[in-house]
């Protein structure tokens, strides 16, 4: 069976995603060391989150991608999000509640309303959160539901959430090698650095607009070196395998500084992704017979 790593420890909302694909689950305590243990080859794979529909995107994900030897997606899945508060069992006042910043950015106003003057304490994971309330450091943490089962806490409150339908889309990861075959419902992702020039993003975009290409997500970071520098994070429909798509990576290619392909994977929705692929086939035959001198 092959090991996954993940954002762990127990408990956390990416256990639960790592728990749909097959494997052996093996925790680690950071983002960044759960690729690690991939990066080494102590693991055939890592799971991660790497964005949430009320938070955006989680930076330690999108950094971790770019640093070191290059790691690919070869899927994904959506997890429905919902905390639960728990607490030591006996405990009567919260002045403290802790959880990875996610978590608490999705329930700010729950604690502004229901523990007004508690302090929110950001940890590592919500799971670290929990196990830092069980050692008695803080009074509360906002966590996975599934949490209550790893942790000599009691809940406080379930289905905590001030915005409803709260979703967070988890990548599984692999060392490069073959990629997932085409599904007709894929999407693929890159980053690039641009070079310090006017229009270079619109040219980047006008790539994808040209070939018929859905973007599905752009995220900027800063490269870290210069301020001001950023690295784009795109992610588009459809898979490297389509001439169109592998066409418009190669353009991206000619317009960037730097670019690393970050996978072509099956959409978790599987919702049907308009290709043309077609048309696209029909006119690179007809360029094809041309330059063979068999049609006009
Ligand atoms: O800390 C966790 O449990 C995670 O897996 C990260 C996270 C935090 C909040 C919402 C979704 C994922």
């Amino acid at each position: 069976m092959p090991r996954i790593a993940y954002f762990g420890p127990q408990g956390t909302f990416t256990e639960q995603a790592a728990l749909r694909f097959e494997g052996e689950l093996v925790p680690a305590d950071t983002i960044q060391l759960a690729i690690a243990a991939l990066r080494k080859g102590e693991t055939e794979f890592a799971c991660v989150p790497i964005e949430n529909s009320v938070e955006g995107a989680v930076p330690a994900t999108l950094d971790a991608l770019v640093r070191d030897e290059p790691v690919v997606a070869v899927a994904e899945t959506v997890l429905d999000v919902r905390f639960s508060v728990l607490v030591r069992p006996g405990t009567t006042e919260i002045k403290t509640i802790a959880s990875h910043p996610h978590a608490l950015a999705q329930v700010r106003e729950w604690i502004a309303a229901e523990l007004p003057g508690a302090t929110s304490i950001a940890t590592s994971s919500t799971a670290a959160a929990a196990a830092a309330v069980e050692r008695g450091e803080f009074d509360a943490a906002v966590t996975a539901p599934v949490a209550i089962n790893h942790y000599a806490l009691e809940e406080f409150a379930v289905d905590v959430l001030d915005v409803a339908d709260a979703r967070t889309r988890f990548l599984l990861l692999r060392q490069p090698g073959q990629l997932p075959e085409p599904t007709g419902a894929d999407r693929t992702s890159v980053v690039v650095t641009t070079p310090d020039r006017m229009g270079v993003l619109s040219e980047l975009l006008t790539e994808l607009a040209l070939r018929g290409i859905n973007l599905t997500g752009l995220e900027s970071r800063p490269t870290k070196g210069k301020l001001g520098e950023y690295r784009f994070y795109i992610d588009v429909e459809g898979h490297i395998a389509e001439p169109r798509i592998g066409d418009a990576l190669a353009a991206l290619h000619r317009h960037s500084r730097e670019i690393r392909f970050l996978g072509s994977f099956p959409k978790a929705d599987h919702g049907p992704v308009e290709a043309h692929n077609d048309e696209f086939a029909a006119a690179a035959a007809w360029v094809d017979a041309v330059r063979k001198g068999e049609r006009g």
